[in-house]
């Protein structure tokens, strides 16, 4: 399935900001005939976004209380929902198939984290986090496998942290390893689509700036390898990468260094040409470095909670 901008209905969840908003800027400007489907919980948040994508107001919501006023010829529509609710998911594939949008691509942008301690995490949070980063993509996914939309090509977005999960990501970090477990099982269940997993180093955007405030310092300590791109940065890596072929995506050195650690069963439909390389190296590391380097960060991680403990 050759991946482009053109003639395409994308629906683009977490579209309100971030990385999300970025993809609809880029296939608003540069995708002849494509229509957007931005979607997220804040309806508030979305309209802000049809407006500075285009630069006027000429979003239309697409929820069924809007038929009266949809503009069937826009080139951008909204539709707020939250994608945890299964039913509502439901609701807004009913509606898209009544317009005849049923998606040709679909981004599963919705997602973010809380970065604590796991004993400093409430359980609402713990529960924001299940259903932010997992809830919001499994029932997308299971639409458009009930569907059987077989010319639906899905992007989920899982992260570096699900090859390396690490200190401070407990109410993150697990959901997007269970995110690249399903991209394994969709590829074999789904095997009509072009099922593609982007697993993106830092970049700069509203979800990060609120994560670095709650943030350990030993965890920033962690991911200082990856230093902040910009979304619009981060969108044209990914954009190249899915025109290129390839279906598991990383969008900085570190990430790719750390998937080469990870290769495991699911990795061999990669079609990086570095693929081969990729094995090569986490072989190597595997063996040589990861047992050193587990040693340093251990060391790391007890130097910081001694220094918590001398604070108190
Ligand atoms: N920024 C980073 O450094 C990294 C981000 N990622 C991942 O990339 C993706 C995009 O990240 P980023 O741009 O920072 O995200 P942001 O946190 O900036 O935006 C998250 C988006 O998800 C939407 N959203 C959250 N919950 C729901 C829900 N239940 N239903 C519908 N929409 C929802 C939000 O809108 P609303 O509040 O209106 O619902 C918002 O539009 C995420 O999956 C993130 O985990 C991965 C690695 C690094
Ligand atoms: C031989 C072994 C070497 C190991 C080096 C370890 C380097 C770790 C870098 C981790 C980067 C994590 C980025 C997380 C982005 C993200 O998902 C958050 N911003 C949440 O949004």
């Amino acid at each position: 399935m050759r991946f482009q901008l053109n003639d395409q209905i994308v629906l683009i969840t977490g579209g309100s900001q971030g990385l999300g908003r970025e993809f609809a800027h880029k296939y608003y400007h540069e995708g002849n005939n494509s229509k957007i489907i931005v979607v997220s919980r804040s309806e508030k948040k979305l309209i802000k976004a049809v407006d500075a994508i285009s630069g006027k107001t000429v979003g239309t919501n697409l929820s069924p209380e809007e038929t009266g006023k949809l503009n069937k010829n826009a080139k951008l529509y909204y539709y707020p929902c939250d994608l945890s609710d299964h039913e509502a998911v439901s609701t807004m594939f009913d509606r898209l198939c009544e317009l005849e949008m049923l998606p040709t691509q679909v981004y599963c942008c919705a997602g973010g984290s809380i970065p604590k301690l796991f004993k400093d995490l409430t359980g609402e949070e713990l529960d924001m986090g299940i259903k932010m980063n997992y809830s919001t993509t499994l029932h997308i996914a299971h639409k458009v496998a009930q569907l059987e939309l077989s010319n639906c090509h899905l992007i989920l977005f899982s992260s570096v942290t699900a090859f390396f999960p690490f200190i401070g990501y407990s109410q993150y970090a697990p959901l997007k390893v269970s995110l690249k477990a399903l991209v394994g099982i969709l590829r074999q269940e789904m095997l009509q689509n072009r099922i593609s997993c982007v697993y993106p180093g830092n970049f700069q955007s509203e979800g990060f700036e609120l994560e670095e405030l709650t943030k350990p310092d030993i965890t920033r300590e962690i991911e200082g390898a990856s230093t902040p791109i910009s979304s619009e940065d981060c969108c044209n890596k990914i954009i190249r990468s899915l025109e290129s072929g390839y279906d598991d995506i990383t969008t900085d050195l570190i990430g790719w260094f750390l998937m080469s650690l990870d290769m495991g069963l699911n990795k061999h439909n990669n079609k990086s040409f570095l693929w081969i390389l990729q094995l090569l190296i986490g072989t190597i590391v595997n063996l040589l470095v990861v047992p050193i380097y587990m040693l340093i960060c251990q060391f790391q991680i007890k130097r910081w909670f001694n220094g918590q403990q001398k604070k108190k």
